[in-house]
């Protein structure tokens, strides 16, 4: 029997719709995860629940309708432009779904048109360029659910990460040159990262461990000198603490340190979102004006960027020719 391959994008998922019910809905399963909240279920349910949500889901529909598209969610439309990208690329040698881990479009209906098609060979690909326990690992358990049903499991890899691929660190710098970053003397350029707490990373997490190798390969392909970019992380949630530096404080303190031009770039995201488009284009850019900043520049997520989507296409292809011998 011959053997039919396909590959799954893997996000992490985004309301359907810009309103507190729908964020509400997406929120209530995301933060049920106990990769993402470790606390025990029966203390957090009710927290989440009776204090969390209706405090957070008013305030963050506001925040989704800033950064909304014609055609939906930031996150969902970007997602979709790179599995057209790389379906086209990749032509008829692999079949190519996009899937959330949570809310739609589903891990179980990808799985479900793969199979229709005969495909015995599964590559989950998250689009996440670092590992977390938080994010990839997520995928890993959202999968082993849809195959818990499945009588014939096909074989399948999933891909820990690829921020060490050189493509994709070439595709990351050529994004930071085209936008303008000419490392002059007094230009800084912050690589601002998706937060974890410190416990996970205490825990042996490598998120934080990837997220500066990622920075610092960045760095060199841009010949940047130490003094030319920091590292910082974002979108803190909770009361515990998180992997420092933290982006917000860092926007407030750089201008007195007399950096006030300042490139803003987020390798953790690999499409545009809220946590870019709002939290760091628009609120980060006002924090940093506000602290006696002069020129801010977020560097937009690569998306679907040619470089980037030939840098995963060759992983798949390199995947496809392992499982075809
Ligand atoms: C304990 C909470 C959270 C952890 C841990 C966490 C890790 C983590 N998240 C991403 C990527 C994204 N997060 C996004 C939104 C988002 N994240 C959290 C909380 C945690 N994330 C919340 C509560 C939210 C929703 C917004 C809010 O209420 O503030 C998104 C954007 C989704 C969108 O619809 O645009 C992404 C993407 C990574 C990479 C990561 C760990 C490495
Ligand atoms: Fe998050
Ligand atoms: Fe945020």
């Amino acid at each position: 029997m011959t053997e039919k391959q396909g590959v799954i994008l893997v996000n992490l998922g985004t309301p359907s719709e810009a309103t507190p019910s729908g964020v509400r809905a997406f929120l209530q399963e995301f933060l049920m995860d106990k990769r993402v909240v470790g606390i025990p279920h029966l203390l957090w349910w009710p927290l989440l629940n009776g204090i969390v949500l209706p405090l957070r889901c008013k305030r963050v529909a506001h925040a989704y309708q800033q950064i909304w598209l014609a055609e939906g969610s930031p996150l969902l439309v970007y997602s979709q432009a790179q599995q057209k990208a790389l379906q086209t690329l990749l032509g008829g040698q692999v079949i190519v779904e996009l899937a959330m881990t949570y809310g739609q479009p589903s891990l179980q209906d990808a799985w479900r048109r793969l199979k229709a098609q005969g495909v015995t060979q599964i590559l989950l690909l998250p689009l996440y360029p670092q590992y977390s326990s938080t994010t990839t690992a997520s995928v890993a358990d959202a999968w082993q659910r849809v195959m818990a049903n499945e009588h014939h499991v096909p074989s399948y890899t999933l891909l820990g990460q690829h921020y060490q691929f050189p493509a994709y660190i070439k595709a990351l710098a050529d994004s930071v040159r085209r936008e303008g970053f000419a490392a002059n003397w007094d230009d800084l350029l912050l690589f601002s990262f998706h937060g974890i707490p410190e416990q996970y990373a205490e825990r042996g997490d490598p998120y934080p461990q990837q997220c500066k190798e990622t920075a610092e390969a960045v760095a060199r392909e841009l010949g940047l000198s130490a003094s030319q970019w920091q590292l910082s992380f974002q979108s803190r949630f909770g009361k515990q603490k998180w992997v420092e530096p933290y982006t917000d404080t860092l926007l407030r303190q750089l201008p007195a340190q007399g950096k006030k031009r300042l490139y803003v770039v987020c390798p953790a995201f690999s499409v545009d979102c809220l946590e870019t488009l709002e939290e760091i284009a628009e609120e980060g850019k006002e924090t940093f004006l506000q602290a006696g900043g002069e020129f801010f520049h977020y560097i937009p997520a690569l998306n679907a960027d040619p470089g980037y989507m030939q840098a995963l296409a060759s992983l798949i292809r390199h995947w496809l020719s392992r499982v075809q011998c």
